[in-house]
C-alpha cells in the first residue's frame, strides 16, 4: 500500500513551520511523520528544526542521492530526505514543508500528492515576518516580493488552509485534511 504525501506550501511567514511543529505530535499519534529538512541555513537561526549543512555538504548529499526532492530559494538550498520514500511505501502519511516554486516537479515525482496552500491576510504577513526576527529587513522585503511571482495562483488541485487567526484552528484544519488523506490512501490500491 502506498501512503500519502502532504505538500504544504505558502508565503514565507504564513506559518508553515509553526503549523507542522504543532501538528507533529497528533500526527505521530496517527502513525504519520513531519519531515525534518536539510537546509543550508545556519544552525543558530531561530525557528525550524532543520539539519543545517554547508552548501558543499548539501551538493554532496544531493549528488549521492540523499534527497527525494531538493530546491533552491531565498538564497538557500533545501532537501527532503529519501527516507520519505520508505515511509510512503509503508503506507504512512508524510507532511513536508514544500516550495510553491517546486510544486510541479514534486507532482511529477509524486503524482498522488496532496497540495495544501497555507494563506494569511497580507497585512498580517509582514507583521509576522518582522516579529519572527529571523531575516534582515532586506531579506523580508525579498521574501514579500517573491510572493508576487505566485500571485497568478498555483495549478489545481489544491486545498487551502487559512492561518490568519489562531494556530490551534489551523492545526485542526490540517489534521482534518490528514484524516481525509489517510482514508483515501487506504482506499487506493498499490
Ligand atoms: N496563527 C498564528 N498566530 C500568530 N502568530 C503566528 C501564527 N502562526 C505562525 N505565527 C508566527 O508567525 C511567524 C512566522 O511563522 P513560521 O511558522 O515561521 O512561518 P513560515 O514557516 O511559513 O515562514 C512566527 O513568528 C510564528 O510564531
Ligand atoms: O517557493 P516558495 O513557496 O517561496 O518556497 C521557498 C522556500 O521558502 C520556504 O522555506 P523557508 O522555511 O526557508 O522560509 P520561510 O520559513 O520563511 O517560509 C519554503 O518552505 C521553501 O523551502
Amino acid at each position: 500500500m502506498s501512503g500519502k504525501l502532504i505538500y504544504l506550501m505558502g508565503p514565507s511567514g504564513s506559518g508553515k513551520d509553526s503549523l507542522l511543529q504543532a501538528a507533529a505530535a497528533p500526527l505521530a499519534g496517527r502513525g504519520g511523520h513531519v519531515v525534518r529538512r536539510v537546509i543550508t541555513r545556519s544552525a543558530e537561526a531561530r525557528g525550524e528544526d532543520a539539519e543545517a549543512v554547508t552548501p558543499e555538504a548539501f551538493e554532496r548529499l544531493e549528488r549521492n542521492g540523499a534527497f527525494a526532492m531538493s530546491w533552491r530559494a531565498n538564497g538557500l538550498c533545501y532537501g527532503i530526505p529519501r527516507q520519505i520514500d520508505d515511509w510512503l511505501a509503508r503506507g504512512h502519511v508524510v507532511l513536508v514543508n514544500g516550495s510553491r516554486g517546486h510544486l510541479e516537479q514534486a507532482r511529477r515525482r509524486y503524482p498522488g500528492l496532496l497540495a495544501v496552500l497555507l494563506q494569511v491576510a497580507p497585512e498580517v504577513l509582514r507583521q509576522r515576518l518582522v516579529a519572527r526576527g529571523r531575516e534582515t529587513p532586506a531579506q523580508i522585503e525579498a521574501r514579500l516580493a517573491r510572493n508576487a511571482a505566485f500571485a497568478e495562483g498555483l495549478a489545481p488541485p489544491l486545498r487551502v488552509l487559512d492561518n490568519s487567526s489562531s494556530l490551534e484552528t489551523c492545526v485542526r484544519g490540517l489534521l482534518a485534511l490528514v484524516d481525509e488523506a489517510a482514508v483515501s490512501a487506504a482506499a487506493t490500491p498499490g
